[in-house]
Protein backbone atom coordinates (compact mmCIF):
# COMPACT_ATOMS: atom_id res chain seq x y z
CA UNK A 1 0.00 0.00 0.00
CA UNK A 2 1.15 3.40 -0.59
CA UNK A 3 0.93 4.62 2.87
CA UNK A 4 3.08 2.20 3.82
CA UNK A 5 5.96 4.36 4.93
CA UNK A 6 3.70 6.61 7.17
CA UNK A 7 1.72 4.76 8.69
CA UNK A 8 3.92 4.17 11.55
CA UNK A 9 3.39 7.43 12.33
CA UNK A 10 -0.19 7.14 13.07
CA UNK A 11 -0.84 7.33 16.67
CA UNK A 12 -4.45 7.75 18.23
CA UNK A 13 -5.18 9.12 21.73
CA UNK A 14 -8.25 7.21 22.40
CA UNK A 15 -10.47 5.78 25.20
CA UNK A 16 -12.16 2.09 24.50
CA UNK A 17 -15.76 2.86 24.95
CA UNK A 18 -16.20 5.90 23.32
CA UNK A 19 -17.61 6.15 20.08
CA UNK A 20 -15.89 9.00 18.66
CA UNK A 21 -12.43 7.24 19.25
CA UNK A 22 -14.08 3.95 17.86
CA UNK A 23 -15.18 5.88 14.22
CA UNK A 24 -11.11 6.21 14.06
CA UNK A 25 -10.54 2.79 14.70
CA UNK A 26 -12.87 1.18 12.49
CA UNK A 27 -11.59 4.08 9.57
CA UNK A 28 -8.34 3.01 10.33
CA UNK A 29 -8.37 -0.59 10.03
CA UNK A 30 -11.09 -0.52 6.86
CA UNK A 31 -8.12 1.85 5.47
CA UNK A 32 -5.58 -1.04 6.52
CA UNK A 33 -3.48 1.84 8.07
CA UNK A 34 -1.57 0.66 10.87
CA UNK A 35 -1.26 2.87 14.48
CA UNK A 36 -0.30 2.91 17.63
CA UNK A 37 -3.30 3.29 20.10
CA UNK A 38 -2.91 4.99 23.38
CA UNK A 39 -5.53 5.03 26.19
CA UNK A 40 -5.75 8.25 28.16
CA UNK A 41 -7.33 8.45 31.51
CA UNK A 42 -9.72 10.97 30.89
CA UNK A 43 -9.65 11.86 34.64
CA UNK A 44 -5.98 12.39 34.48
CA UNK A 45 -5.57 13.56 30.78
CA UNK A 46 -1.79 13.38 29.45
CA UNK A 47 0.09 16.31 28.73
CA UNK A 48 0.25 15.03 25.07
CA UNK A 49 -3.67 15.61 25.12
CA UNK A 50 -3.92 18.64 26.26
CA UNK A 51 -1.26 20.11 24.21
CA UNK A 52 -2.43 18.43 21.20
CA UNK A 53 -6.81 19.77 21.82
CA UNK A 54 -5.97 22.67 23.74
CA UNK A 55 -9.27 23.90 22.59
CA UNK A 56 -11.43 20.76 23.75
CA UNK A 57 -8.83 18.59 25.28
CA UNK A 58 -11.03 15.60 24.18
CA UNK A 59 -10.13 12.04 22.35
CA UNK A 60 -9.75 11.15 20.01
CA UNK A 61 -6.95 13.17 18.74
CA UNK A 62 -5.00 11.30 15.41
CA UNK A 63 -1.35 12.44 15.67
CA UNK A 64 0.40 11.90 12.13
CA UNK A 65 3.85 12.28 12.40
CA UNK A 66 3.38 14.30 15.22
CA UNK A 67 0.83 16.72 14.14
CA UNK A 68 -2.16 16.38 15.50
CA UNK A 69 -6.26 16.42 13.60
CA UNK A 70 -9.16 16.82 16.07
CA UNK A 71 -12.62 15.55 16.06
CA UNK A 72 -13.93 12.34 14.90
CA UNK A 73 -15.49 13.28 11.79
CA UNK A 74 -13.00 15.96 10.73
CA UNK A 75 -10.21 12.91 11.14
CA UNK A 76 -12.19 10.42 9.16
CA UNK A 77 -12.02 13.16 6.41
CA UNK A 78 -8.30 13.98 6.64
CA UNK A 79 -7.63 10.03 6.58
CA UNK A 80 -9.22 9.92 2.84
CA UNK A 81 -7.10 13.29 2.60
CA UNK A 82 -3.95 12.24 3.71
CA UNK A 83 -4.11 8.69 2.66
CA UNK A 84 -5.39 8.98 -1.17
CA UNK A 85 -4.50 5.36 -2.23
CA UNK A 86 -6.57 3.70 0.43
CA UNK A 87 -10.50 2.73 0.23
CA UNK A 88 -12.43 5.99 0.62
CA UNK A 89 -15.11 7.00 3.29
CA UNK A 90 -16.72 9.70 1.43
CA UNK A 91 -16.64 9.35 -2.35
CA UNK A 92 -13.75 10.56 -3.90
CA UNK A 93 -13.94 14.30 -4.89
CA UNK A 94 -13.95 14.88 -8.39
CA UNK A 95 -15.74 17.58 -10.66
CA UNK A 96 -18.97 15.57 -10.95
CA UNK A 97 -22.12 17.51 -9.26
CA UNK A 98 -23.13 14.01 -8.40
CA UNK A 99 -19.93 13.55 -6.35
CA UNK A 100 -20.06 16.60 -4.74
CA UNK A 101 -24.09 15.86 -3.47
CA UNK A 102 -23.24 12.81 -1.94
CA UNK A 103 -20.53 13.50 -0.11
CA UNK A 104 -22.53 16.64 1.02
CA UNK A 105 -25.45 14.33 1.94
CA UNK A 106 -22.83 12.49 3.85
CA UNK A 107 -21.56 14.85 5.99
CA UNK A 108 -25.29 15.67 6.81
CA UNK A 109 -26.05 12.38 7.88
CA UNK A 110 -23.11 12.41 10.07
CA UNK A 111 -24.03 15.67 11.72
CA UNK A 112 -27.09 14.45 12.34
CA UNK A 113 -25.79 11.52 14.12
CA UNK A 114 -23.47 13.97 16.16
CA UNK A 115 -26.33 16.24 16.73
CA UNK A 116 -28.88 13.89 17.93
CA UNK A 117 -28.15 10.21 18.36
CA UNK A 118 -25.46 10.87 21.12
CA UNK A 119 -27.36 13.32 22.90
CA UNK A 120 -30.33 12.01 23.06
CA UNK A 121 -28.77 8.38 24.18
CA UNK A 122 -26.92 10.53 27.25
CA UNK A 123 -30.57 11.41 28.37
CA UNK A 124 -32.02 8.05 28.43
CA UNK A 125 -29.82 7.18 31.09
CA UNK A 126 -29.28 10.70 32.87
CA UNK A 127 -32.87 11.04 33.26
CA UNK A 128 -35.78 10.07 35.08
CA UNK A 129 -40.03 9.71 34.81
CA UNK A 130 -40.95 12.58 31.56
CA UNK A 131 -37.76 13.88 30.70
CA UNK A 132 -36.64 10.05 30.26
CA UNK A 133 -40.04 9.36 28.48
CA UNK A 134 -39.27 12.36 26.01
CA UNK A 135 -36.01 11.05 24.77
CA UNK A 136 -37.45 7.54 24.52
CA UNK A 137 -40.12 9.17 22.09
CA UNK A 138 -36.76 11.61 20.90
CA UNK A 139 -35.05 7.89 20.12
CA UNK A 140 -37.46 6.59 18.67
CA UNK A 141 -37.76 9.33 16.28
CA UNK A 142 -34.44 9.16 15.38
CA UNK A 143 -33.66 6.03 14.90
CA UNK A 144 -36.98 5.64 12.49
CA UNK A 145 -35.55 8.90 10.27
CA UNK A 146 -31.91 6.84 10.06
CA UNK A 147 -33.81 3.85 8.79
CA UNK A 148 -35.74 5.82 5.91
CA UNK A 149 -32.49 7.55 4.98
CA UNK A 150 -31.24 3.39 4.95
CA UNK A 151 -34.07 2.93 2.96
CA UNK A 152 -33.20 -1.05 1.38
CA UNK A 153 -29.65 -0.46 1.40
CA UNK A 154 -26.98 -2.85 2.63
CA UNK A 155 -24.95 -0.13 4.19
CA UNK A 156 -26.03 4.09 4.07
CA UNK A 157 -23.02 3.99 1.12
CA UNK A 158 -20.64 6.79 0.25
CA UNK A 159 -17.58 3.87 1.01
CA UNK A 160 -16.26 2.75 -2.05
CA UNK A 161 -16.76 -0.61 -3.78
CA UNK A 162 -19.94 -1.31 -1.37
CA UNK A 163 -17.99 -1.29 1.52
CA UNK A 164 -18.54 1.09 4.55
CA UNK A 165 -18.63 4.47 4.09
CA UNK A 166 -18.63 7.74 5.98
CA UNK A 167 -22.16 6.96 7.55
CA UNK A 168 -21.64 3.87 8.58
CA UNK A 169 -18.55 4.46 10.32
CA UNK A 170 -20.04 7.51 12.30
CA UNK A 171 -22.95 5.42 13.25
CA UNK A 172 -22.05 2.32 13.93
CA UNK A 173 -20.05 2.62 17.30
CA UNK A 174 -23.13 3.38 18.46
CA UNK A 175 -24.77 -0.42 17.98
CA UNK A 176 -22.87 -1.45 20.77
CA UNK A 177 -24.81 1.60 22.70
CA UNK A 178 -28.71 0.10 21.41
CA UNK A 179 -28.64 -2.96 23.88
CA UNK A 180 -27.86 0.43 27.17
CA UNK A 181 -30.55 2.46 25.36
CA UNK A 182 -33.12 -0.18 25.01
CA UNK A 183 -33.02 -1.24 28.64
CA UNK A 184 -32.47 2.10 30.04
CA UNK A 185 -35.62 3.23 27.54
CA UNK A 186 -37.90 -0.08 27.62
CA UNK A 187 -38.28 -0.08 24.00
CA UNK A 188 -36.76 -2.24 21.13
CA UNK A 189 -34.63 -0.98 18.59
CA UNK A 190 -35.56 -4.42 16.19
CA UNK A 191 -39.02 -3.14 16.78
CA UNK A 192 -39.16 0.31 15.98
CA UNK A 193 -36.64 0.54 13.40
CA UNK A 194 -36.30 -3.48 11.70
CA UNK A 195 -33.99 -2.30 9.00
CA UNK A 196 -31.38 -0.11 11.06
CA UNK A 197 -31.06 -3.02 13.06
CA UNK A 198 -30.30 -5.86 10.40
CA UNK A 199 -27.85 -3.04 9.24
CA UNK A 200 -26.07 -3.16 12.53
CA UNK A 201 -25.79 -6.54 12.37
CA UNK A 202 -24.15 -6.87 8.93
CA UNK A 203 -21.67 -4.25 10.67
CA UNK A 204 -21.27 -6.34 13.19
CA UNK A 205 -19.68 -9.04 10.97
CA UNK A 206 -17.02 -6.86 9.48
CA UNK A 207 -13.85 -7.46 10.85
CA UNK A 208 -12.91 -3.15 11.49
CA UNK A 209 -16.46 -2.78 13.27
CA UNK A 210 -16.35 -6.09 15.72
CA UNK A 211 -12.18 -5.67 16.21
CA UNK A 212 -12.61 -2.18 17.58
CA UNK A 213 -16.32 -2.58 19.08
CA UNK A 214 -16.35 -3.65 22.98
CA UNK A 215 -19.74 -5.88 23.93
CA UNK A 216 -22.93 -4.68 24.71
CA UNK A 217 -22.88 -5.58 28.12
CA UNK A 218 -19.50 -3.79 28.99
CA UNK A 219 -21.03 -0.75 27.72
CA UNK A 220 -24.26 -1.47 29.94
CA UNK A 221 -21.38 -1.77 32.48
CA UNK A 222 -19.57 1.16 31.78
CA UNK A 223 -22.79 3.44 31.66
CA UNK A 224 -23.61 1.73 35.52
CA UNK A 225 -19.78 3.72 36.34
CA UNK A 226 -21.02 6.77 34.98
CA UNK A 227 -24.87 7.02 36.80
CA UNK A 228 -22.63 6.13 40.08
CA UNK A 229 -20.14 9.46 39.02
CA UNK A 230 -23.07 11.59 38.51
CA UNK A 231 -25.25 10.30 41.12
CA UNK A 232 -28.07 8.68 38.71
CA UNK A 233 -30.14 5.91 40.40
N1 LIG B 1 -17.11 15.95 18.90
C1 LIG B 1 -16.02 15.17 19.43
C2 LIG B 1 -16.50 14.48 20.70
C3 LIG B 1 -15.35 13.83 21.47
C4 LIG B 1 -15.74 13.50 22.90
O1 LIG B 1 -16.84 13.82 23.37
N2 LIG B 1 -14.82 12.84 23.61
C5 LIG B 1 -15.06 12.51 25.00
C6 LIG B 1 -14.98 11.00 25.22
S1 LIG B 1 -16.33 10.17 24.42
C7 LIG B 1 -13.96 13.13 25.87
O2 LIG B 1 -12.82 13.20 25.49
N3 LIG B 1 -14.34 13.56 27.06
C8 LIG B 1 -13.41 14.10 28.02
C9 LIG B 1 -13.85 15.42 28.55
O3 LIG B 1 -14.88 15.96 28.10
O4 LIG B 1 -13.18 15.94 29.44
C10 LIG B 1 -15.55 14.18 18.36
O5 LIG B 1 -16.33 13.86 17.46
O6 LIG B 1 -14.38 13.77 18.40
Amino acid sequence: MAAAAEEKELVLLDFWVSPFGQRCRIAMAEKGLEFEYREEDLGNKSDLLLRSNPVHKKIPVLLHAGRPVCESLIILQYLDDAFPDTPHLLPPANSSSDAAYARARARFWADYVDKKLYDCGSRLWRLKGEPQAAARREMVEILRTLEAELGDGEFFGGGEGGRLGFVDVALVPFTAWFYSYERCGGFSVEEVAPKLAAWARRCGQIDSVAKHLPSPEKVYDFIAVLKKKYGVE
